[in-house]
């Protein structure tokens, strides 16, 4: 199958530091892919790149195989929907106003009716139809990530009114904020919306929740691809211990061989901080 994103030895570098350094890696329609990685791998602006929102140093992206700078942002608006880690908001907008965000340039022309629609089912299956007159500043955490994930949800949908596109979800740490509850509920939404053909790509810190939900991982430190395939081939002990530098157990289910990973109490921590700690 051709994959719907390709990138192709994808660089970015700031003041000559490669934030990516090479990556080549693709997206196939209808695959739920977790990136994952410890702290500073690159995850955040390897996603930055994908979306379109910072432009690579050296390197290409494609779109079901034309050049990712042929699209106006209209365009890639129709194919993508992002929700980035905590974006800021300026004004006090009530969480119906943020979600309908979602249709501000591919939902302009649809009936107040049918845009009403989306925004009421989007708030819905993002668990925040109670909060929908709440302002959008006074919410938690969570709350916030629910009404942001709804207004991804919003331009998904009002895009597939414009034809047939693939299209894709690129989510920057959905859960971090969430509940167990709605940690499911999010993740669960996304694998019905791979189920309907769209591929989601989700940062995830979660190794145990990656193992589950998404059909493959990619592994990212210091820039680079070092790890991709599916989870049950890709975690084990030895690169949760090299990657993650965290020693932990990883179990496997006798079914599926997907990884149960265990936290080792006191593990990870180097013997100056131990010192330190003994002395505190
Ligand atoms: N504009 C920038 N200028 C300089 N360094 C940057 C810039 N943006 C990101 N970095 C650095 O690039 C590295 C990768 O950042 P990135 O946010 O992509 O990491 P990440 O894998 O998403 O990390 P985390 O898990 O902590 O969210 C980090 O060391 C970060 O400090």
């Amino acid at each position: 199958m051709n994959a719907f994103i390709r990138a192709e030895n994808l660089t970015y570098a700031v003041n000559g530091r490669k934030l990516i350094d090479s990556v080549s890696v693709g997206f196939d329609p209808g695959a739920f892919v977790a990136i994952i990685g410890p702290n500073g791998a690159g995850k955040s602006t390897l996603l930055r790149l994908l979306s379109g929102e910072l432009r690579p140093s050296a390197g290409r992206i494609a779109w079901s195989g034309e050049p990712a700078e042929k699209f106006s942002p209209a365009q890639l608006a129709l194919r993508r929907a992002v929700m980035a880690q905590g974006a800021a908001l300026a004004f006090p907008y009530p969480v119906h106003e943020v979600a309908r965000q979602g249709l501000a340039v591919v939902g302009r022309r649809l009936p107040k009716t049918q845009a009403d629609k989306i925004v009421a089912r989007a708030l819905a299956v993002s668990g925040a139809q109670h909060l929908s007159h709440r302002n959008f500043l006074t919410l938690s955490g969570g709350e916030q990530q629910r009404a942001r994930f709804a207004r991804a949800l919003c331009q998904l949908k009002a895009a597939q009114g414009h034809g047939r596109f693939c299209q894709a979800l690129l989510l920057d740490e959905p859960t971090s904020s969430l509940d167990l509850e709605h940690q499911l509920a999010l993740l669960g939404a996304a694998r019905a919306i791979v189920a309907s053909g769209v591929t989601v790509i989700a940062i995830v810190h979660d190794l145990n929740i990656a193992a589950r939900f998404a059909d493959r991982l990619v592994v990212l430190a210091g820039g680079r691809v070092v790890a991709d395939g599916p989870a049950a081939q890709v975690i084990d002990e030895a690169l949760v211990r090299k990657i993650f530098r965290a020693s932990m157990r990883v179990d496997r289910e006798s079914e599926t061989g997907l990884p149960i990973i265990l936290p080792q109490i006191n593990s990870g921590r180097d013997i100056h901080a131990q010192a330190f700690l003994e002395r505190f």
